[in-house]
């Protein structure tokens, strides 16, 4: 029998005293060891979930159990047993890097050699050395932010929120993140990932959800959800200058273009052709990414490629 799930949201509904309608009919489960991302445009919703998660927003209606707590009706627990990284600034500005995430873990319950411990842990392990006496307010976005992951993550937590953790964070020390957060999950971490940054994230992420205007509108994982664009392959390209694409190409909006896989022949023989004669420098076809994915949930009415009859007669073969 599977373990029992860490959070659950049934119903959550959140409408603003504005009357934004925020949240509308959130379900959701999330088990041990789930690395579940979370993703949406903006205003979709996101933000306002997490809150409600955390114990600082009061759902309209809808029910939120962390581990079988109802938290709607005892914030303090999910403030007691939720590790969360925010968006924003912290608090303590004048607290050091080092001093931040000890602090962090003292107020967790981790006795004060403990907490020391852990935080020139996960200096160490961030390579955040050169900054450990740097106050926070003075620390770069990207020092504070890996500051902020490794605070959430000092004590041990049933549940990791974590809002876009890679944020302002350099390519090299984004890596040793994901290898972090990927680690926590391995170790049974349940984590909650808020991220734009599909592209990374899918290495991590073993289930997702797709949110649009307060809703979800698609859930699953990256496997299954792939299956929403299937039918398509992926095709990058490196040109030596401007080109026209193949009719059958569709831009993906990131730089690369989508097609059906029945028009695999075609354009694999056009983009040989160009290479031949030297207006491509490199290629490469594969399977859709998260990006598209998420493109495809956002525009499910605008299909992703040209009907049979759009092909210009004579196109190149
Ligand atoms: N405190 C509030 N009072 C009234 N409306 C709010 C409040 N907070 C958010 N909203 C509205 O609720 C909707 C959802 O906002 P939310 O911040 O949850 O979205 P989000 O997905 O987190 O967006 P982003 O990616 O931009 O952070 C938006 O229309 C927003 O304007």
């Amino acid at each position: 029998m599977s373990a029992p799930p860490v959070l659950v949201l049934r119903g959550v509904t959140k409408r603003y005293r504005s009357g934004t309608l925020a949240n509308a009919g959130i379900d959701l489960e999330l088990r041990p060891g789930d690395i579940f991302g979370l993703l949406g445009p903006n205003g979709a919703g996101k933000t306002t979930l997490v809150r409600q998660v955390l114990g600082l927003a009061r759902p309209t209606s809808g029910s939120i159990t962390l581990d079988g707590v109802d938290i709607v009706a005892d914030p303090g627990f999910a403030r007691r047993n939720i590790g969360f990284l925010p968006q924003g600034a912290f608090d303590l500005q004048s607290l050091t890097v080092a001093e931040t995430i000890e602090f962090a873990a003292r107020l967790r319950g981790i006795p004060p050699r403990e907490a020391r411990a852990a935080a020139a842990r996960l200096i160490e392990r961030l390579e955040l050395g050169p900054f450990r006496g740097t106050a926070m307010r003075s620390a770069s976005g990207g020092v504070r932010r890996l500051a902020g992951f490794a605070a959430a993550i000092a004590a041990p937590a049933r549940l990791l929120v974590l809002d876009e953790p890679t944020n302002d964070v350099d390519p090299l020390r984004r890596v040793l993140l994901w290898d972090l957060i990927s680690e926590l999950g391995r170790g049974g971490a349940t984590i909650l990932l808020v991220t734009h940054n599909l592209a990374e994230a899918e290495r991590v992420i073993d289930r997702l959800a797709i949110m649009n205007a307060g809703r979800i509108v698609r859930e699953g994982t990256p496997a299954a959800l792939r299956s929403i664009v299937t039918e398509r392959l992926r095709l990058e390209l490196a040109s030596a200058g401007a080109l026209t694409p193949h009719p059958a190409l569709v831009p993906d909006g990131a730089g690369a273009y989508l097609f059906d896989a029945a028009d695999l022949p075609r354009v694999a023989a056009w983009v040989s052709r160009l290479r031949e004669l030297g207006a491509v420098v490199d290629f490469r076809i594969g399977p859709p990414t998260l990006d598209d994915i998420y493109a495809a949930a956002m525009a499910p009415a605008a299909p992703a490629r040209p009907g049979p009859g759009l092909a210009p007669e004579g196109a190149p073969a």
